[in-house]
């Protein structure tokens, strides 16, 4: 059974269709990173799916039903900083939070601790770097130990000393078994962080799966060859079904990109085979940036 199911869903806000007919789907486990530029509809997204915000259409499910209070209970959220009282303590403030949240106030001591703040409790809120700031609104996210976590650009606004800190409680909290979901405009987090991806764009899927196939970076290798042999190059590589997207590269010698599975070297033994000596192979890395660039084009 998914955690969350998303089908079909839409929005508009007046005349701007935030979403068109997303569909995702979150398992158990996984920690789902929602990723897309500026205005691509990924906090829409999240507050249908926790029901702050009505869809015009579609379906929500979590942990295979309708939305319920008993389900709410299992999600913990963060879709903006909340405001705590700079002058009150770390612990009292998560015990507010409790109260607010008519969460068990003995979660606050597991909540304290998973985000590293027990040593610094008692001090007050305002004393906080950054960092340690955005640790303790994780905190209130796991006040009654939800299942899941659902978080809208987490890392935004730190430093990169709390950007790390933040980065890796979410990974020790996935490591625990919960389920994440994260908004993010940051490729960078994206890959960091999640197990799996959907790229939004303009409000429309572009891509969903593990992080691994819809970010893998599909090299290009890059083969060099006397002039003579270019001809034999090119046919050779027109024989060879797992090789694609053949390109002459500035310099001379071509440019291609395998199928998952083939290797440089596999590459290398069938041109020798069929007669091709190569004067230089080359794999040139293309950026995650670069084909996150491409799917939101
Ligand atoms: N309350 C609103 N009223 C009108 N339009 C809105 C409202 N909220 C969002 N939008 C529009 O809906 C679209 C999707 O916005 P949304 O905030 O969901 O995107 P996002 O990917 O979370 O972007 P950001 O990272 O900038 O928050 C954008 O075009 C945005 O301008």
């Amino acid at each position: 059974m998914s955690i969350l199911q998303l089908d079909n869903l839409s929005k508009r806000y007046g005349s701007t269709v935030a979403l068109r007919g997303l569909s995702l789907q979150v398992e158990p486990g996984s920690v789902y990173g929602l990723l897309g530029p500026n205005g691509s509809g990924k906090t829409t997204t999240l507050g249908l799916a926790l029901g702050v915000l009505r869809a015009d259409g579609g379906m929500i499910r979590w942990f295979g039903q309708p939305m319920s209070s008993q389900s709410k209970r299992r999600v913990g959220a963060l879709l903006e900083t909340p405001n705590f009282f700079p002058y009150l303590s770390a612990r009292q403030n998560l015990l507010l939070a409790a109260d607010v949240k008519q969460a068990d106030p003995k979660t606050v001591d597991a909540a304290l601790d998973l985000a590293g703040l027990t040593a610094r409790q008692k001090d007050p809120f305002r004393s906080f770097s950054l960092g340690m700031k955005q640790r303790l609104a994780l905190a209130s996210t796991l006040l009654g130990t939800p299942d899941v976590l659902v978080l809208d650009e987490p890392t935004n606004g730190l430093d990169p000393q709390g950007i790390a800190e933040v980065r890796e409680l979410i990974q020790r909290l996935a490591a625990q078994g919960k389920t994440i979901i994260i908004a993010s405009h940051l490729l960078d987090e994206i890959e960091k962080v999640c197990t799996h991806v959907a790229v939004l764009q303009r409000g429309e899927l572009r891509a969903a799966g593990p992080v691994s196939s819809i970010l893998a970076s599909s090299d290009r290798v890059v083969l060099r060859v006397e002039p003579e042999l270019g001809p034999s190059l090119l046919h050779a590589l027109g024989q060879l079904p797992w090789v694609r997207d053949v390109r002459p590269e500035t310099g001379g010698g071509h440019s291609a990109e395998l199928t998952p599975g083939h290797s440089p070297a596999e590459l290398n033994r069938a041109l020798f085979a069929s007669g091709v000596v190569l004067a230089g192979l080359e794999v040139r890395q293309r950026s995650l940036e670069a084909q996150f660039l491409e799917l939101t084009k």
